[in-house]
């Protein structure tokens, strides 16, 4: 196959007019894998931008919330996120680990208490600005009439220009996916249409995922975003997140412990609140909610004999 072309002078033009019809609003800045979702809480008047002066670190501070009409789903977080490294956030379901990237994205306001990014109480800047800042990949990718490298580049749209090919790439291989790209008829250059036609379920998160990397964004929130993927793909792209030259603040949900071992703290949330924090040994050794976690990961990890058992029996 040859080689894609695609980011030339002749196309910057294109890129230009590309990044014009995509420009997002701003809940679109946010999200890489929703296309077209608004948000309705206003802001201040005058609301200035959000200034990343610690590399986003975000803290937590006594934060209750509960859903209009509906028990307190969040009760007295207090919680500090490191700015550059990764934090996991896992539970039982329904406790609401969710509940916490969306109002680290302000989708929704904090019933009591508050949400810091480097200081700055998220309310009191602009949603527009601080969402720019943020790349948000859950289960759904959304896809959108046009090429793969359209679909992946268009995470970068907040940054006021398309990504290169050289970041496409890149990111397609940080994500496992730049061989079974290139075994495309075109390649990068390959259409898709709204619903991703002929691309797996796997296939798609890894897109999100690539999208998200493209934008580099100072927060990177995975809501279960890897999912779909087998062990071996998952833990190279947390590796590739966790080593890259562009350090970033990642919050990451997942089921699956071996997702998220490694993270440099886990935060085990327990109706609501925080009832286990430290790394993955620490919680072992703590033998609490994590370590019965784990524990129950190891039962469900069965290893069958690599010997055939296929020898008659007699009844
Ligand atoms: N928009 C909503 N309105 C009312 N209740 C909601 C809303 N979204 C979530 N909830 C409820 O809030 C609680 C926490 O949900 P959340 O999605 O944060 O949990 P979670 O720990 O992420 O769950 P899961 O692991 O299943 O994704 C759940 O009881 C859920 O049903």
């Amino acid at each position: 196959m040859s080689a894609y072309k695609l980011v030339t002078n002749q196309t910057k033009e294109l890129s230009r007019l590309v990044i014009h019809r995509l420009r997002p609003t701003n809940y679109e800045a946010v999200s890489v894998s929703s296309l077209h979702r608004t948000l309705d809480i206003p802001d201040d008047a005058g609301a200035p931008p959000v200034k990343l002066e610690h590399g986003g670190h975000i803290e937590f501070r006594n934060v209750a919330f509960a859903y209009e009409g509906h028990d307190p789903v969040l009760r007295g977080i207090d919680l500090h996120i490191q700015a550059g490294r990764t934090t996991a956030i896992v539970g039982v379901s329904g406790h609401g680990k969710s509940t916490m990237l969306n109002l680290i994205m302000r989708m929704a306001e904090v019933s009591d208490g508050a949400i810091l990014i480097d200081g700055q109480d998220i309310r009191r800047v602009a949603q527009g600005d601080l969402r720019s800042q943020i790349a948000y990949v859950n289960q759904s990718f959304v896809t959108f009439p046009g090429t793969i490298y359209y679909n992946i580049a268009y995470g970068s749209v907040s940054r006021g220009e398309l990504a290169s090919k050289d970041e496409v790439v890149e990111a397609a291989k940080a994500v496992n996916l730049y061989d079974t790209i290139m075994e495309r008829k075109d390649g990068f250059n390959a259409k898709l249409n709204r619903g991703g036609n002929s691309m797996s379920g796997g296939e798609l998160q890894r897109m999100g995922i690539a999208r998200a990397l493209v934008r580099k964004s100072p927060i990177l929130l995975l809501d279960e975003a890897t999912a779909a993927l087998d062990t071996a793909t998952e833990t190279k792209i947390m590796d590739y997140i966790r080593n890259s030259k562009d350090s970033r603040t990642t919050v990451i949900i997942a089921h699956r412990i071996s997702t998220i071992m490694d993270a440099d703290q886990i935060v085990v949330l327990d109706h609501g609140k925080v009832a286990e924090l430290g790394t993955h040994s620490e919680l072992v050794a703590k033998g609490g909610i994590y370590a019965n976690m784990w524990v129950k990961t190891q039962i469900s990890d069965v290893h069958f004999p690599s010997d055939e058992m296929d020898e008659a029996i007699a009844f």
